[in-house]
């Protein structure tokens, strides 16, 4: 059984000019001169910064995007596709963020449909799910979640293409965590699913938890059983910072 890989991932969400790559060679340096971390780095800018971090060409930086649509090309104003982002030099795009989820109606199903678009081109999805605080007041967490990550992730999900992030709607960018116990608690509920339906290979999936991660949260949160790194917004935007939970994965 292969175990899941760490990886650290930064969403700038619309966050991010010309000038904020300024972030990632200073980010770069503090990764070149820290000890090694046991974890992939992601960087997901808009997408008006996607080729340019791919120009940068930092080899311990991988390249992400935020969304995609699910057809290739065609007649989709200020939608871009998953081929594009390929062509701009990304591997990763996240998919189902509920930021998409609540601020574009976005559907577990539409998820699963952009999921196959990232997978056709080679790509990896970063599939989020999480619950919201009224949901989770309702002691529906595990329901919402569970169901969140069945109808999103497509039957060809592999850890290789693959990355599943929980972020808890009311976690993230409120500087309000769920207790380290509530977060091993839904990542063992998520792990058991994925073992449920995949088999062996279902171990392999890397676990993110999102939802304001900071450098002084960043270790425990990231010891907890089943988690297998972060997805991070706002902490993401300044290297030193970022690179502080990266330090969650050094020795
Ligand atoms: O939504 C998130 C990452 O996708 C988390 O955002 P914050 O880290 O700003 O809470």
């Amino acid at each position: 059984m292969k175990s899941a890989k760490n990886i650290v991932a930064g969403n700038w969400k619309m966050n991010g000019l010309v000038a904020s790559l300024e972030e990632i060679e200073a980010l770069a340096t503090l990764i070149d001169t820290s000890a090694a971390a046991d974890c992939d780095v992601i960087v997901c800018p808009p997408y008006t910064l996607v080729c340019s971090l791919a120009a940068m060409k930092k080899q311990k930086i991988l390249v992400g995007a935020q969304d995609c649509h699910v057809a290739v090309s065609g007649a989709h104003t200020g939608d871009i596709s998953a081929l594009m982002l390929k062509d701009a030099g990304a591997s990763h795009i996240i998919v189902g963020h509920s930021e998409r989820r609540a601020d574009h109606g976005e559907t577990s199903a539409l998820v699963h449909a952009k999921a196959t678009a990232i997978y056709i081109e080679g790509l990896k999805a970063i599939i989020c799910i999480g619950e919201t605080e009224a949901e989770r007041d309702n002691n529906q967490t595990e329901e919402v979640v569970l169901g969140q990550l069945k109808e999103s992730v497509p039957d060809d999900a592999t850890p290789e293409n693959t990355v599943i992030a929980y972020e808890p709607v009311w976690a993230i960018g409120t500087g309000k965590t769920p207790t380290v116990e509530d977060v091993a608690e839904i990542h063992t509920a998520i792990r058991k699913a994925l073992i449920n339906r995949f088999g062996d290979v279902g171990a392999g999936f890397s676990l993110l938890y999102g939802g304001s991660v900071k450098p002084s949260n960043a270790k425990e949160l990231m010891t907890a059983k089943n988690v297998n790194g972060a997805l991070v917004g706002g902490a993401s935007l300044k290297a030193s910072d970022f690179n502080g939970i990266i330090e969650a994965y050094r020795k």
